[in-house]
């Protein structure tokens, strides 16, 4: 077995500190054969789908993946732009934002770049790329406000498969979750007071989650008590009273039950029970994608007013505004804590002509 490494590194060169933004991945491209591709990869993760693996195998290969491409394809060319996927397209633009801010406070040797967990680009050839530059401290940052197994364990893994490969690892840290980081929650609620001053404010605030299944809360994953801590902290500072707001999850797959109460449901019921006007926020996704355009601006804002509801309000994901951008840099900040900056760091030894000697030849 050969290891991946650096051969020809330096040893004179101060490390760099390597920052990794990742999110869930997105298809190539909104036609079938990209689905395929993407959903194969995620959908037999088994941090995602927990189902022993012979039977999932003959149900992925055999049902899933010659049904849904198409169907999500279809999807997915609803929301498709001109440069690709909305997830994609707003990571990217949140990578170059953080790294403008970290480097403009901490110099150019601080690294940042971004990468998904499925799809392109991925996990192993961002790391490659880091440690080209010299990258000796790395922390990892998925944008999962909410701790999951099938999304912030799956990231972790993902990491840790690629580490086995590697011959020199740098010191990491992982951040596995800030659903109730100040900053965060400041960014969110500033946000949604901003929408409510430009479109003006609904009867009822709806905060709306991608759901798991409810076996997983049962076998111990924080993930639903993260997602109410965050809408609790959210609507305390909203100043919201109780009946103000509701929590809901949503994107359901399968037939199993998923945590309740389910967003199209809960909208579905809403106009007979009085509420004729909603504003709805994703708060655990820190970029709108098909799940938040297509699902809940279309799809459910269908469901609402077909059930009689007035007026539906989607207020967007956090996506590349400033207060995100300073909320991600604080986070980074805090996390690289007791870590010099490369700015700040002495010479390593000049190890480079005993190299030499260890190895027989000149410099
Ligand atoms: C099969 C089970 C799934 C689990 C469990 C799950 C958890 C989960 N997902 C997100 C965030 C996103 N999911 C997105 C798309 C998506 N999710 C699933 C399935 C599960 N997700 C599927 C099959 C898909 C693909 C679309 C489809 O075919 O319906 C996305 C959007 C990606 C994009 O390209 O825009 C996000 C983001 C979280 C946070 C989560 C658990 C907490
Ligand atoms: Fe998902
Ligand atoms: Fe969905």
């Amino acid at each position: 077995m050969q290891f991946k490494g650096a051969v020809n590194f330096r040893h004179d060169q101060p490390g760099k500190i390597g920052i990794l933004i990742t999110n869930l991945g997105t298809p190539d491209a909104p036609t079938p054969s990209a689905l395929r591709r993407y959903l194969g990869e995620f959908l037999a993760d088994p941090r995602v789908v927990e189902v022993p693996r012979p039977i999932w195998w003959l149900i992925l290969n055999g049902i899933i993946l010659r049904i849904r491409p198409r169907r999500s394809a279809e999807a997915y060319r609803k929301v498709w732009q001109e440069d690709g996927s909305p997830l994609l397209i707003h990571t990217v633009n949140q990578c170059e934002a953080i790294r403008k801010e970290l480097q403009a406070r901490h110099g150019k040797d601080i690294v940042v770049a971004y990468a998904m967990r499925y799809g392109n680009p991925g996990i192993a050839s961002a790391l490659d790329d880091l440690q080209k530059q010299g990258v000796r401290k790395l922390l990892v940052l998925p944008l999962y406000p909410q701790y999951s197994a099938s999304t912030s364990a799956s990231t972790f893994d993902a990491i840790a498969a690629d580490f086995t490969q590697r011959r020199w690892l740098p010191d990491f840290r992982f951040v596995s979750h800030y659903h109730d980081y100040p900053p965060y929650i400041e960014a969110m609620a500033s946000h949604i007071e901003a929408h409510w001053q430009a479109h003006g404010r609904n009867q009822k605030l709806v905060f709306s989650y991608h759901g798991v299944p409810l076996k997983y809360l049962k076998r111990g994953d924080p993930y639903h008590c993260e997602c109410h801590k965050t809408s609790r902290l959210l609507a305390e500072r909203l100043g919201l009273a109780d009946g103000a707001w509701i929590t809901t999850f949503q994107s359901r797959f399968g037939r199993e039950e998923w945590l309740q109460p389910y967003t199209d449901a809960t909208l579905k019921a809403m106009p007979d029970e009085g509420v004729e006007s909603v504003d709805v926020f994703c708060p655990g996704f820190s970029s709108d994608c098909l799940e938040t355009i297509e699902e809940i601006n279309e799809e459910n804002r269908e469901y609402f007013m077909a059930a009689g509801g007035k007026a539906f309000s989607y207020i967007t994901a956090l996506n590349s505004e400033p207060g995100h951008i300073q909320a991600l840099v604080s986070l980074v900040e805090d996390n690289l804590q007791g870590w010099q900056m490369p700015d700040n760091q002495p010479e390593t030894l000049a190890l480079t002509a005993e190299r030499a000697r260890a190895l027989g030849s000149g410099v």
